[in-house]
């Protein structure tokens, strides 16, 4: 391969140039057949023999001591990193041998760099030039994940001159014109790429419909949260993508929650005999990060909201990330904290985001420090966001894997980092299973709970904005029945095997979301989501169903237009959708557009060329495009109760008729329940507020006595206990990592929070007279 550096393009050559022009004085590269020489040679003499780990794992070792080429060091030190971690030292030396690994340590440990170091190592040595192609290639199973692994390649590569490629689709919003400009960019670009950097999905569109893209000198593969990629969600597509790929190569695979199937070696053509499995942390007692402190406590379903909701108040200083089960619920839950408004930046991210939304919110809740971000696991995985505080999961996860990578996300690289669990009491027995925790999760979870006198109800608020806005409405009844679907599909040879989900109370968890009641007969659905049969028929007949409405819907639109136009011109009543977008930055219609899937193959199902769809002012949609949504990993989605991604689509499929008598039926619901619960819930506000400013007298009370005594004992008031037995203590001693949350809730109930809890009690007040008044006013 060596003999390629003498076939460098002038074009090469001015890269070179410029590169050298970028290195800082001093810095003398020797001649590349040289260094290469003496790299070969340091190699064959220092490489560490089969099986064993090269230092011992605290051992400080630094990069500088690797038989690492200059430009590598350069592009390393110029980033700040000089010392390696446990699973660098551990892996490094073994893969600059060109040995096959299976790397495994904890989130946050510096997996990337593990792998991405000997990456060009390999490059460099083999003189891969632009011309000679395809040399590596990293799959991660997600967008913002690959984007990220670009970004670290890019800095730590800076002084070598291979070109890179970030190949990942759906760039620009879901149109297809768009998608296929990215396409046909990619592809041009694809034959002088040397480290390709994709998702699976994309990577074999590319195999398979671009004709110049030669990946016959692959040198290395990487598969980033390996075990991920080889998962089902990923693996047909991945045995395709091998296919293609010379099985002599070097392959490269890392997680947290590694794999160490023998089926799986075999289907990357991995020999067991020769692999080195490098699992630095595998005897430590903690399959999470040390600096990590995690906790559970026990919310009923229909209280996780609220829950949510105060936590959020009380943590206004801090990083959260808030992961949800589905993005219907992610949707839901920020459509109506960006209403009430918590007093910190509200992000969401999730699988049916528009990439560039993506991408936005991925570098907004980089730079915010004080922010959320509602999330499903498309953020568990591999995300290196800076200083986050705190990891809320509303929804358990599917298994200890995900509960370790979503967990992850905070306490990383010597950081410190809090997690919290939501269990309902129904999901308690499974999860917190001492045995299967030993045996599998080992993490320190510390049993806590919720504070009652901290904890505000929004489920009323809710009610009130599901009755006034059409599409929070629409958001609400699909949170509701994704959440039943995704519970219902629980793997049943998992941690959830004993989990019965009519335990849980359904019809309160509707009322918490806004809705008035169970929006469909669930026991029906829960016999059809019972098994995967019965959700494929039920997703069958959808299409068919959705096709024949669809049909309906746009007779009716067609004769309504000529009617609008007869009547009132084309202006009439009917607004683009750029004008909807400025009238409200949270209503959803702009969002419709957004959260169309923009995965490439669910792309192509999608109609181009298009006229901008107009919609109506008041929120109903006039043109609807029949689309299949895929979710990240590319397989379909099932569409049980959805039809659409558009927010008030079900409603407008019932025509106008069903609409009006839908919304009386529904108005007269929701006044029902707000005048029946109406005294009840002033009365348990009232309590809460009348403890409130008990607990305020008896601290000030405490504090006047405390000063008195000269004393200061650090303690401060927290929405957690420690402990169920001391769920009426409200103080208690705090640690350091959480000061900062602390020191607001304390002053908040000092003084804001006070403040705050009277206008909780006027607010739920206001809001139920303006429940009513609207409900009085609509009928
Ligand atoms: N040798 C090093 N010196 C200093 N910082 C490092 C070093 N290696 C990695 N880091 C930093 O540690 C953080 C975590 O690294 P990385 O994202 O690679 O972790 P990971 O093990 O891949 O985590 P996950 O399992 O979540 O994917 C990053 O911010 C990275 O810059």
């Amino acid at each position: 391969m060596s003999s390629k550096h003498n076939n460098k393009s002038n074009s090469n050559d001015d890269a070179t140039n410029r590169r050298r022009k970028q290195q800082p004085r001093g810095f003398k590269r020797p001649p590349p057949q040289e260094e290469i020489a003496s790299l070969n040679a340091r190699i064959q003499e220092e490489t560490p023999s089969r099986g064993t780990l090269p230092y011992a794992k605290n051992a400080v070792v630094s990069f500088a001591s690797q038989p690492l080429s200059q430009a590598t060091l350069q592009g390393l030190e110029t980033n700040g990193y000089t010392t390696m971690t446990a699973i660098q030292s551990g892996s490094i030396p073994h893969a600059l041998a060109g040995r096959d690994i299976l790397g495994a340590a904890k989130t946050g440990s510096g997996k990337s760099l593990a792998f991405l170091i000997p990456l060009l190592e390999t490059l460099y040595r083999q003189g891969f030039t632009p011309h000679d192609g395809v040399g590596a290639i990293v799959l991660s199973p997600t967008r913002e994940l690959a984007g990220q692994l670009f970004a670290v390649l890019r800095k730590i590569g800076k002084f070598h001159s291979f070109s890179l490629g970030l190949v990942m689709g759906g760039q620009n919003k879901n149109k297809q014109k768009f998608d296929n400009n990215d396409f046909v960019r990619e592809q041009q670009a694809l034959p002088t790429t040397n480290i390709l950097i994709c998702t699976p999905g994309r990577l074999l569109q590319h195999l398979e419909q671009t004709p110049y893209f030669n990946v016959d000198s692959l040198q290395m593969l990487v598969l980033d949260e390996a075990d991920r990629i080889l998962d089902m969600g990923f693996r047909d597509q991945l045995i395709k993508i091998l296919d293609y790929l010379p099985t002599e190569r070097q392959t490269l695979l890392f997680s947290a929650t590694q794999t160490k199937s023998v089926k799986d070696l075999a289907t990357l053509s991995i020999n067991r005999n020769t692999v080195e499995y490098v699992g630095v942390h595998d005897q430590d007692a903690e399959t999470t990060p040390d600096k990590l402190k995690q906790s559970y406590v026990l919310v009923p379903l229909p209280h996780k909201l609220n829950c949510l909701y105060s936590f959020l108040k009380s943590h206004l200083k801090c990083k959260t990330m808030v992961f949800f089960a589905t993005c219907s619920q992610v949707r839901h839950a920020w459509e109506l904290f960006c209403r009430l408004r918590p007093g910190l930046s509200v992000l969401a991210i999730h699988g049916k985001l528009s990439q560039t939304k993506r991408l936005q919110v991925y570098d907004k809740f980089t730079t915010t420090p004080h922010s959320v971000l509602l999330c499903t696991d498309v953020a568990s995985r591999g995300l290196d966001f800076p200083a986050v505080d705190w990891v809320i999961q509303v929804d358990a996860p599917e298994d200890y894997d995900m509960y370790v990578h979503r967990v992850g996300r905070t306490a990383r690289f010597q950081q410190s980092g809090q997690a919290l669990l939501l269990l309902d009491p129904n999901e308690e027995a499974s999860f917190v299973n001492q045995e299967q925790q030993e045996r599998k999760l080992k993490a320190p979870l510390q049993k806590k709970s919720i504070n009652p006198t901290k904890t505000m109800l929004v489920s009323q608020r809710a009610a009130a904005l599901v009755a006034e806005h059409a599409t929070l409405y629409a958001l609400a009844k699909k949170a509701f029945w994704s959440y039943v679907r995704s519970m219902s599909l629980l793997p049943k040879d998992g941690i959830w095997s004993d989990l019965n989900i009519r335990n849980f109370s359904w019809e309160e968890y509707a009322l918490s979301l806004g809705l008035p009641e169970i929006p469909g007969d669930l026991e029906q659905v829960l016999q059809k989501v019972s098994s995967r049969e019965g959700l494929r028929e039920t997703k069958n007949v959808n299409r068919k169903l959705q096709k024949l409405k669809e049909q309906i819907r746009l007779e009716k639109e067609a004769k309504k237009k000529n009617k609008r136009k007869r009547e009132a011109g084309e202006d009439g009543d009917v607004k683009s959708v750029a004008e909807v977008e400025e009238d409200d930055d949270l209503l959803v219609l702009k969002s419709r557009h957004e959260f169309v899937d923009d995965d490439p193959l669910a792309s192509t199902a999608v109609t181009s060329g298009r006229k901008p769809k107009k919609i109506r002012i008041d929120g109903r949609n006039s043109a609807i495009n029949q689309h299949v949504v895929f979710e990240d990993d590319g397989t379909e989605q099932p569409r049980l109760l959805e039809t659409r991604e558009t927010d008030i689509d079900e409603i407008v499929a019932q025509g106008e008729e069903a609409l009006r008598g839908a919304s009386e039926t529904y108005l007269q619901k929701v006044r029902q329940r707000l005048e029946s619960t109406k005294d009840l819930d002033k009365q348990e506000e009232r309590e809460r507020i009348r403890a409130k400013h008990k607990k305020k007298r008896l601290q000030e009370k405490s504090e006047r006595a405390k000063d008195k005594n000269g004393e200061e004992d650090g303690r401060v008031s927290v929405a957690l206990l420690q402990s169920p037995e001391e769920e009426n203590t409200v103080e208690q001693k705090e640690d350091s990592s959480s000061d900062d949350d602390n020191s607001i809730a304390s002053s908040d109930s000092s003084s804001s929070d006070s403040d705050n809890s009277d206008g909780d009690i006027m607010d739920v007040m206001q809001q139920e007279d303006l429940a009513l008044l609207l409900i009085r006013s609509k009928s």
